[in-house]
């Protein structure tokens, strides 16, 4: 598997240290064990984590702009995690309404000794936090409308949204809430996925 995830990682020209090679193959066995148990995930295969888990969430990285950030709704860290091993001087938290997803994002967190990272079990409409965010991000979440609303309050002044979604999402576009704006849309390729991918970044009208 290692051998496999670096070659993806070549043809994605991402960057990651041996050790934090090692920590994304360690989050796939540790999904994979529990998965059995907390049905974490519909994706079973192993090597099938590694692209449409690991890789669909690294794709994000080279998008991120700010030092803090908030994964809402991240079922079982996905894409929170494999961005908080290659961004480890990044603060992540990372939201989820059910306990057993954060339970086992904690239990992640221990066994990888990352400290970049914090588990809340709330829902985000009811979540506050003291200090603001670079960027909300999210995968296979809500609507870009529901997200925006249910968000408002989370990005700092300057903050974006990073919404990842397959197909361009051309309706959601169109319902756009007047007091956002596209600051852009790419279409991404993941090594491993013939599916559709694209990122849509969205900020506040100042
Ligand atoms: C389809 S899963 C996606 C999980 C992960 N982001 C991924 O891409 O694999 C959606 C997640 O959103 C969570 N969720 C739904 N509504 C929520 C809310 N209002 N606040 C927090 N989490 C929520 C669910 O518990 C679930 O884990």
């Amino acid at each position: 598997m290692k051998e496999q995830l670096k070659g993806l990682l070549d043809q994605a020209q991402i960057n990651l240290s041996e050790a934090q090679i090692e920590q994304q193959l360690a989050l796939v066995g540790l999904l994979d064990k529990w998965n059995k148990a907390y049905n974490l995930t519909s994706v079973r295969n192993p090597k099938d984590m590694l692209t449409r888990h690991i890789m669909d969430s690294l794709a994000v990285r080279q998008y991120l702009h700010g030092q803090r950030f908030i994964d809402v709704g991240t079922g079982p860290g996905l894409p929170g995690l494999p961005l908080a091993i290659a961004e480890p001087d990044n603060e992540f938290v990372l939201l989820d309404s059910l306990g057993k997803r954060i339970r086992f994002i904690r239990q992640v967190c221990h066994e990888l000794k990352l400290t970049n990272v914090t588990a809340v079990q709330a829902r985000v409409e009811d979540y506050q936090d003291e200090k603001q965010f670079d960027g909300v991000i999210s995968r296979a979440f809500a609507s870009l409308n529901d997200m925006l609303s249910w968000c408002e309050h989370l990005p700092a002044e300057n903050g974006r949204f990073y919404a990842l979604k397959g197909l361009y999402p051309q309706d959601e576009l169109e319902q756009l809430p007047e007091q956002y704006k596209i600051e852009s849309i790419e279409q991404i390729n993941v090594p491993g996925i013939d599916a559709s991918r694209h990122i849509v970044i969205i900020s506040k009208r100042s």
